[in-house]
C-alpha cells in the first residue's frame, strides 16, 4: 500500500469505530472527530471539528469537559469520568435533528504524544451509556423500595437513618423517630387470609403516607412493622403526629373484598441524641416504647424515657 491508501485505509478503520473518539487541544478545540456510528446521537459530530468546547455547549459544560481535559494533562495520566447532558448543558445539535431530553456518557481522557501548534492533545473516548444509566436507576430503586408497599425496605430505611443522624450532628435540628407495628395482624392472616393481611398492611402504608411530611421518611423495616424519621420535630410535636396516625388507622378501617378490616397500631417514639453512638441505638428505644404501647393494650403511642415509659391514654 502506498503512503496516501494506507493513510485511508486506517482512516476508515478509525472511523468504523462504535465510539465516538475525539481529539482535542489543551484549549478545548475539536482537531479531529471519529466514529460514534453506534452511539445513538443520530449525527456525526465531525461537523465540530475547528471548532471550540464553547462553541457548541453551554459554558457550564464547556468549562467542565475543559477541566476534565487539563486534569488528563496535568496529572499525564488516563482519566475516566461519566457526564450528563440534559436541558440545560446539551451539546449543540443540528437544526433538523431533535435533542433528547437527555444523554449519558462515559469519557476516557488519555494525554497524547502529539502536539499541534505547540498545543497539548488528549484522545476523548465518549461512550453512551444513557440505556446502562437508566437501568442501572431502575435498579437502585428497586432494590431500595419494598415490593408490597412501595416504600423504603429496611435496608433503604437504615441508610436513610444513617445519613438523617450525619445531618443531626452537623444542625442539631430535632429529629424523633416512630416504631409502628399493626395490632393482632397475625389473626387477620389466620381469618381472612394472607391477601387479606397484605391489603391491611397497604391501607396502613397509605395512611401513614397521607398523614407524614415529604420531608419524612416511611420505611417498611418487615412483616407488620414500620419506621418513621421525623424530620425538624421534637418529642411534642411527633406525639401530635403519632395520636393523628393512630386515631385515623382507628377509625378508617380498611375494605377488602367490599368488607371493612379494623385495624389498630401501636407506636412508640424516641429523638435522635448527640451522645447515641450508632443510628440502631434510637430504633432501639423506639421499639422499646412501642413494645410499652403493646403490653399497655396497644392502639396507644408511648415515647421512650430512660427511667419509665411514658403512659399515654388510648385514643
Ligand atoms: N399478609 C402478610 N403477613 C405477613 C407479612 N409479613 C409477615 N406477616 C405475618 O405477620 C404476622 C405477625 O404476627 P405477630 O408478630 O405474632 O404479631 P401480631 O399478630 O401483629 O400481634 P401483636 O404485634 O402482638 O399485636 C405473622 O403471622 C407473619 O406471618 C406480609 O408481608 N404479608
Amino acid at each position: 500500500m502506498d503512503e496516501y491508501t494506507l493513510a485511508s485505509h486506517y482512516y476508515l478503520l478509525l472511523d468504523a469505530l462504535p465510539e465516538h473518539v475525539f481529539v482535542f487541544s489543551e484549549q478545548g478545540q475539536y482537531l479531529e472527530v471519529f466514529g460514534g456510528q453506534d452511539n445513538h446521537t443520530q449525527f456525526d459530530c465531525k461537523a465540530y471539528v475547528g471548532q471550540y468546547l464553547h462553541d457548541v455547549m453551554p459554558l457550564k459544560s464547556a468549562e467542565l469537559f475543559l477541566s476534565y481535559i487539563q486534569q488528563a494533562i496535568k496529572k499525564n495520566k488516563t482519566v475516566i469520568v461519566n457526564y450528563h447532558f440534559n436541558n440545560d448543558t446539551m451539546i449543540r445539535f443540528p437544526d433538523d435533528i431533535e435533542p433528547p431530553k437527555e444523554l449519558w456518557f462515559e469519557g476516557i481522557i488519555k494525554p497524547l504524544a502529539e502536539r499541534y501548534h505547540d498545543q497539548k492533545t488528549v484522545l476523548w473516548t465518549a461512550r453512551n451509556i444513557t440505556q446502562r444509566h437508566y437501568l442501572e436507576k431502575q435498579l437502585k430503586a428497586l432494590s431500595e423500595t419494598d415490593e408490597l408497599t412501595g416504600v423504603l425496605n429496611r435496608r433503604a430505611f437504615m441508610n436513610a437513618l444513617y445519613n438523617k443522624r450525619q445531618q443531626f450532628l452537623r444542625d442539631t435540628q430535632d429529629v424523633s423517630l416512630l416504631m409502628l407495628d399493626i395490632d393482632r395482624f397475625k389473626s387477620v392472616n389466620d381469618s381472612l387470609g394472607h391477601q387479606a393481611g397484605d391489603a391491611v398492611i397497604k391501607h396502613v402504608t397509605e395512611l401513614c403516607q397521607q398523614t407524614i411530611r415529604q420531608v419524612d421518611s416511611l420505611g417498611r423495616l418487615g412483616g407488620e412493622e414500620f419506621a418513621i424519621i421525623l424530620h425538624d420535630a421534637n418529642l411534642d410535636q411527633a406525639y401530635q403526629l403519632a395520636s393523628r396516625l393512630c386515631q385515623r388507622v382507628a377509625t378508617q378501617p380498611c375494605i377488602w373484598q367490599q368488607q371493612p378490616i379494623k385495624v389498630t397500631i401501636s407506636i412508640g417514639l424516641s429523638t435522635f441524641k448527640i451522645e447515641d453512638k450508632t443510628p440502631e441505638q434510637v430504633i432501639q428505644r423506639a421499639d422499646h416504647a412501642m413494645y410499652t404501647s403493646k403490653h399497655l393494650g396497644r392502639n396507644l403511642v408511648s415515647i421512650f424515657s430512660p427511667n419509665h415509659q411514658g403512659q399515654f391514654p388510648k385514643i
